[in-house]
């Protein structure tokens, strides 16, 4: 026998890999699944279980769910991850490599189904209730959304956790207790050993009416979404920009509504009200020479000809050095970012073919240009062409060392600045065309 939410929620799909943690919850949904596939054989199960080694009691956890799904005919995949401490605390870092875990183990014929029930549902917007969040954040979880080209989906959504005892009680079901569940620090452990059950015994609906106001909040953002979907077109480029003009036209909600979905479909976490409104006054508002950013964890958001960039940052990219072992042939560069052309003209001196001999890459747009040691004169060159984003509004730069010693993509040597028709020119071909100087 299967309950009707999960039939009624997973029937358009066919496989699915369940995420097993081997507790009460996933074990209720795994059993569910496993009944419901007794009745359709075309439906095709497997579970994986995530041992994040942090409890002494992992490796039985382990030999608990391959027992599990052995006796289930479910094939298990158990993943060993190992969490690096960045300081974002433990909770955060268990789930964000378990999550990469999911995705990396996910086909694109499959759906992902997680086990969050009612309770976590009441306990997730009762978290953003305290954060102070907006519509967004009080929607809590939805009841499918897209993860990693499929979907990820939480059939139990709806159902209490009294009901998924009781269902594990009837079938005479195992599972294992985490004992950090009892653990109050944690906020969420807080509200479930402490808060909940004195809301749900004076209001034994509570949770449900909970679940329901965070329904109406996501159905509020739907809305939005629909609405404001044309606009944010009409203002977004191919290349995932943004244009600042017409955001200066609209109301304050309005634009902030605008940002918080650009923002998402750069796959950004949600941002607090005050970062909208840094990202407004010392991004898209600041000076006209100045050379804003914001970060934004390991992206960062920059302003470049009138348009909002959100770009990987720096300190978080690896250098990347391309050879150019000939100068005068055409470099590509990586990250379809065109080619680089180096021409005669433009130089007082023109240079021996080993003069420049690497261009090293760094974030998009940025490239450092070493000369070989033997050089003279061309020995360490910045080049910024005029793809950087966080350039200023101008024309693609060139510095030696810190100082900048010609523009527009012409070549100089220290002794001065390139006269016309001499030495060599460096030029940026961008899809077959050098690209427009502003
Ligand atoms: N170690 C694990 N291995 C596999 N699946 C797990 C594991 N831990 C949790 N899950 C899955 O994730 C679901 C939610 O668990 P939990 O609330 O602890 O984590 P979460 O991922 O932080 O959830 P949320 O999406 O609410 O932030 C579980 O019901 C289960 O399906």
């Amino acid at each position: 026998m299967t309950t009707p939410a999960i039939a009624q929620l997973l029937s358009p799909w066919r496989r699915f890999l369940v995420a097993f943690s081997g507790g009460l919850d996933s074990t209720v949904l795994l059993h569910q699944l496993m009944c419901w596939r007794q009745e359709n054989p075309d439906i095709q199960l497997r579970a994986i279980h995530i041992n994040h080694g942090l409890s002494a009691n992992a490796d039985e956890w382990v030999a608990h769910c391959q027992r599990l799904c052995q006796q289930w005919a479910v094939p298990l995949e158990v993943v060993r991850v190992t969490l690096v401490d960045e300081g974002k605390g433990t909770e955060a870092h268990a789930r964000l490599a378990r999550y990469t875990a999911f995705r990396d183990a996910l086909t694109p014929e499959e759906v992902l189904v997680t086990a969050q029930h009612l309770n976590d549902q009441c306990e997730t917007f009762l978290l953003a209730l305290k954060r102070g969040s907006g519509p967004a954040g009080l929607s809590a979880m939805p009841a499918a959304a897209d993860f990693a080209g499929t979907k990820l989906l939480r059939p139990l959504l709806n159902t209490s956790r009294a009901s998924l005892l009781q269902w594990a009680q009837d079938h005479a079901l195992s599972w294992i207790e985490d004992e950090s569940n009892q653990d109050d620090t944690y906020d969420r452990n807080f509200l479930r050993l402490h808060v909940v059950p004195t809301l749900a015994a004076r209001w034994p609906h509570f949770a449900d009416a909970v679940a329901r106001s965070a329904e109406l909040c996501g159905e509020q953002e739907q809305l939005l979404d629909e609405l404001l979907t044309d606009e944010l077109k009409t203002m977004t480029d191919s290349d995932g920009t943004l244009a600042i003009a017409p955001l200066e036209k609209v109301s304050e909600v309005r634009r902030a509504a605008l940002l918080r979905r650009w923002l998402a479909q750069q796959q950004a976490s949600m941002p607090s009200r005050e970062m909208l409104h840094r990202l407004w006054d010392e991004v898209a508002q600041a000076r006209e020479d100045a050379n804003p950013c914001l970060r934004f964890g390991d992206y960062e958001i920059r302003r470049f000809q009138q348009r909002l960039w959100w770009l990987k940052s720096h300190a978080s990219q690896a250098e990347t050095v391309i050879a150019w072992p000939s100068p005068f042939s055409l470099l590509r560069l990586p990250d379809n970012l065109g080619e680089l052309r180096l021409t005669p003209g433009g130089i007082i001196r023109a240079p021996a073919d080993n003069d420049i001999v690497s261009v090293r890459f760094k974030a998009p747009g940025m490239l450092r240009i070493v000369g070989r040691n033997g050089s003279r004169k061309l020995k360490k060159i910045w080049q910024e062409l005029g793809v950087a984003p966080w350039l200023r509004d101008t024309t693609p730069l060139l510095f030696y060392g810190e100082t900048l010693i010609a523009a527009a993509g012409q070549f100089v040597t220290q002794d001065g600045l390139a006269e016309e028709g001499k030495g060599v020119q460096l030029e940026w071909i961008k899809n077959g065309q050098l690209p427009a100087r502003s």
